[in-house]
């Protein structure tokens, strides 16, 4: 579990984040959800370390990582998987070598080891055979799941993904969120997923925390989403018509 108690993060004078305390539960997606500049992606960065906060603490599994130096935060990074936006692939690098690349940087593995670790992830995204491609041979949707591959390649107990269906067609965006959803519960991870899609939001949204200006305003599943009476969090969700309509048969 990961708890976040009391996160405060301004930059000069933009308070963006203002005291927003949760739990993230193992075994879950937990969303991050909100409207376009209300913190959702400074949020997952204070959580991981890219950000340090103004204030509070977080803490993963009880350990509080806030207050520890770079050298006592690395058996926890060791555990921690990260999917960002676009993918966040080295161009240089074929799929295979992408995927080694924790390995090679936190493990002593051989690289027999390492590459029967690569073949195992990339069978597990649906990529088997695909190793000496290189990204830019790849669709948007193959690069979220080599992505989800080197994610998960050190098996880690955390995975943190910022908007996993931006660009992508709702067929393909379906297909990453329940790749996701049955990753974390394969390997109980705690999954932390900033998104704005409503689909993701209805379809995995397990347990959903939704900030406005920098504070949590809601917190709840995706079972009580459609009957909250949270003003903010409705124009948020049921902002069109096609979900106004799909609200209205709930
Ligand atoms: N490194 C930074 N330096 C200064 N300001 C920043 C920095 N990162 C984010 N901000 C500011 O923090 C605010 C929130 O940005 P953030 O990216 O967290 O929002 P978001 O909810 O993820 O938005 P979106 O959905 O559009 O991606 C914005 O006003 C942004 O300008």
């Amino acid at each position: 579990m990961i708890e976040i108690k009391d996160i405060h993060k301004t930059f000069g004078e933009n308070k963006v984040l203002k005291g927003i305390s949760a739990n993230f539960i193992a075994g879950k997606n937990n969303l991050i959800i909100g409207g376009s500049g209300s913190g959702k992606t400074t949020l997952l960065k204070c959580i991981v370390g890219l950000h340090e906060p103004t204030k509070g603490s977080v803490f993963f599994s009880g350990e509080n990582f806030t207050e520890m130096n770079f050298e006592q935060r690395v058996p926890i990074r060791t555990h921690i998987g990260m999917l960002f936006q676009n993918s966040a692939l080295f161009d240089s690098m074929t799929v295979e070598e992408n995927i080694m690349f924790p390995l090679n940087l936190f493990t002593k593995q051989t690289a027999a080891e390492k590459l029967d670790r690569a073949n195992f992830c990339l069978e597990r995204v649906n990529l088997a055979g695909k190793n000496k491609l290189y990204p830019a041979e790849l669709s948007g949707g193959m690069k979220k799941r080599v992505g989800i591959a080197r994610a998960i390649s050190m098996q880690p107990k955390y995975l943190f993904v910022d908007e996993p269906n931006s660009g992508l067609d709702p067929k393909t965006s379906i297909l990453i969120d329940d790749l996701i959803n049955e990753l974390t519960e394969e390997y109980n991870m705690t999954t932390v997923i900033v998104t704005h899609d409503m689909n993701s939001v209805m379809g995995i949204g397990e347990h959903i925390i939704f900030l406005h200006n920098g504070e949590k305003w809601w917190e709840g599943s995706n079972k009580e989403i459609a009957h909250t009476d949270n003003k903010e969090l409705n124009d948020f969700v049921f902002a069109s018509k096609f979900m106004q309509a799909a609200k209205a048969k709930l």
